[in-house]
């Protein structure tokens, strides 16, 4: 047991689920608000919403961890408490699980396989890395012939505002919240008010495993005019770090600039996939199925936009049309039930909205289309995995990120032509290619206009590798080292000998 480990506070009561600010689970000084089980539309929690005071507090409270105990722990010692989070989380399993599912409405078999683990692993694939990273040294010659020697530090930037999204809380949260922490930063984050619930449970295993008091602390809200607008706007914010759409990613640039803070952007995406006519079909409709409709289709490296070369199109268009409608909605808490409900019931009519939109438009429907009924679950968000051809490149349903279990198809003849349809975005965040030329797999993922590029697979992922978006899909790069660029700032140290 960590000697600075405080006793663990009792479980939090998620059914009123607080700010965590200094260490200590506090009410919110603003309004309430609802929290809806998005299967059944029931009132799950109620959400205590920050202050522009409690993002202030919460903001002192990280800055004062930087000079306590925590801005002065070696880079091992801050591994082991990584460590111990990611066990911390994972001892909680079940919690997490719980809690995740009651705010999304995704189904056990994706969250217990994706976003806790993931969240979970997180620490360590940063504690990992901290380790490893080093820095340069230059020797320069002088007029004098003794010499200079230049080395860099790589120091924390100080306090790290955290906005995310409502998608894959936990696990885009640690995503963030796990290097800035492994490069000795503390953070203030502001989990989607969608979604509140695992960042506030995190607080508690914060304070199970010892993480001191400030390092970590988490303010609910919304965005404009509440607190995720107090937290970017707040002088004494280092840096800020955001996933969301790219709409809210330029409000939040424009924030930052005012004090000049850096940004790590990860943003919307309308991502492509590309089929020739020497793809593995059956490799290529799992991977397509799995790119098209997981997570009911909210996957920011999810696919929307499908070009498949003329003379397999046919066989690709019913066999990915079979796999829509193959999906079992249900009970998220159910294993037989591989297809949740979307996160809202607004997100429900703006994917719905794209659904009349494409009928309006002529689309030719070989799946889905609208909402589906579910048994015992009448009043849940749910839309049906739909696929779509027929329509021009410049339709709305083409052009638009909708965020939901949908995919339109369109057919090309030469590899310039598909390579052409898949740039012709002002997205870039990922592409999936489908060959079994090699070839033709290394060419057209050169000339791919995005951030990350799979070939014959999909949301493979090494989390050492760079992560993050091209074009209006987002700025900077997080995983691996690329993370810690950011999260730390560099200075050069000139010594003359
Ligand atoms: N590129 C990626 O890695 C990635 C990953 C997941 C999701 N996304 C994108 O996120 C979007 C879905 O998530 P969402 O609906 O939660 O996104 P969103 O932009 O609506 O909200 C994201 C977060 O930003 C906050 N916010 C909203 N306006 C703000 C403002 N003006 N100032 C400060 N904070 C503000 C919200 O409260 C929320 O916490 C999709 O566009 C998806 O593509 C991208
Ligand atoms: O919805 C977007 C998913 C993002 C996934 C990651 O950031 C990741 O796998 O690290």
């Amino acid at each position: 047991m960590n000697e600075s480990a405080r006793p663990a506070t009792k479980t939090v009561d998620l059914t009123r689920v607080p700010n965590f600010i200094g260490g200590a689970f506090v009410e919110g000084g603003g309004t309430t608000f609802e929290n809806r089980f998005p299967a059944t539309d029931e009132v799950v929690s109620v959400v205590t919403e920050a202050s522009s005071d409690d993002v202030d507090r919460a903001v002192s409270a990280a800055r004062k961890a930087l000079k306590g105990p925590w801005g002065r722990m070696s880079i091992p010692e801050r591994v082991a408490l990584l460590r111990k989070l990611a066990d911390g989380i994972n001892a909680r399993f079940d919690e997490f699980l719980k809690a995740e599912i009651r705010d999304t409405g995704k189904p056990v078999s994706l969250a217990s396989h994706i976003d806790i683990p993931r969240g979970a692993a997180n620490f360590n694939v940063f504690a990992d890395q901290i380790l490893t990273v080093s820095t340069e040294t230059f020797e320069m010659p002088t007029p004098d012939g003794a010499g200079a020697l230049n080395y860099a530090l790589r120091l924390p930037r100080g306090v790290i505002g955290v906005i995310c999204p409502w998608n894959l809380p936990l696990l885009l949260m640690t995503w963030k919240v796990a290097p800035a922490l492994a490069c000795g930063n503390t953070v203030v984050v502001k989990p989607s008010e969608e979604t509140p619930s695992t960042a506030t449970l995190l607080g508690e295993v914060m304070n199970e495993v010892g993480i001191p008091e400030g390092v970590y602390n988490v303010v609910h809200g919304f965005g404009p005019g509440s607190t995720g607008e107090f937290l970017t706007r707040h002088p004494d914010v280092d840096a800020i770090t955001f996933t969301g759409e790219t709409v809210t990613g330029e409000a939040i640039m424009g924030a930052a600039a005012k004090g000049v803070r850096p940004v790590s952007l990860e943003l919307g995406g309308k991502n492509p996939a590309i089929v020739f006519d020497t793809a593995d079909l059956d490799k290529t409709i799992e991977g397509l199925g799995r790119s098209c409709f997981a997570n009911t289709g909210q996957v920011c490296l999810g696919t929307e936009r499908v070009y498949v070369q003329r003379g397999i199109f046919d066989r690709v268009a019913e066999a990915l049309a079979e796999k829509a409608r193959a999906y079992a909605f249900g009970d998220p808490f159910s294993k037989a039930t591989s297809m949740g409900p979307t996160i809202s019931r607004v997100h429900q009519k703006k994917v719905l909205s794209y659904y009349e939109k494409a009928r309006a438009e002529g689309a030719t429907v070989l799946a889905g289309g609208g909402a589906p009924e579910v048994d015992g679950f009448e009043k849940g968000y749910w839309v049906q995995p739909t696929v779509w051809t027929g329509l021009p490149e410049s339709s709305a349903v083409i052009t638009d990120e909708i965020f939901g279990p949908c995919a339109h198809l369109t057919p090309f003849d030469s590899e310039e032509e598909g390579v052409a349809l898949a740039n012709d975005s002002p997205y870039g965040l990922a592409t999936s290619i489908w060959t079994q030329d090699l070839s033709q797999a290394h060419r057209v993922a050169k000339q791919i206009e995005v951030g990350i590029t799979w070939v014959n697979c999909w949301f493979l992922r090494d989390l050492r590798t760079p992560f993050g978006g091209s074009k209006s899909s987002g700025v900077g790069r997080e995983g691996g080292v690329h993370s810690l660029e950011f999260y730390t700032e560099l200075r050069n140290v000139c010594v003359k000998l």
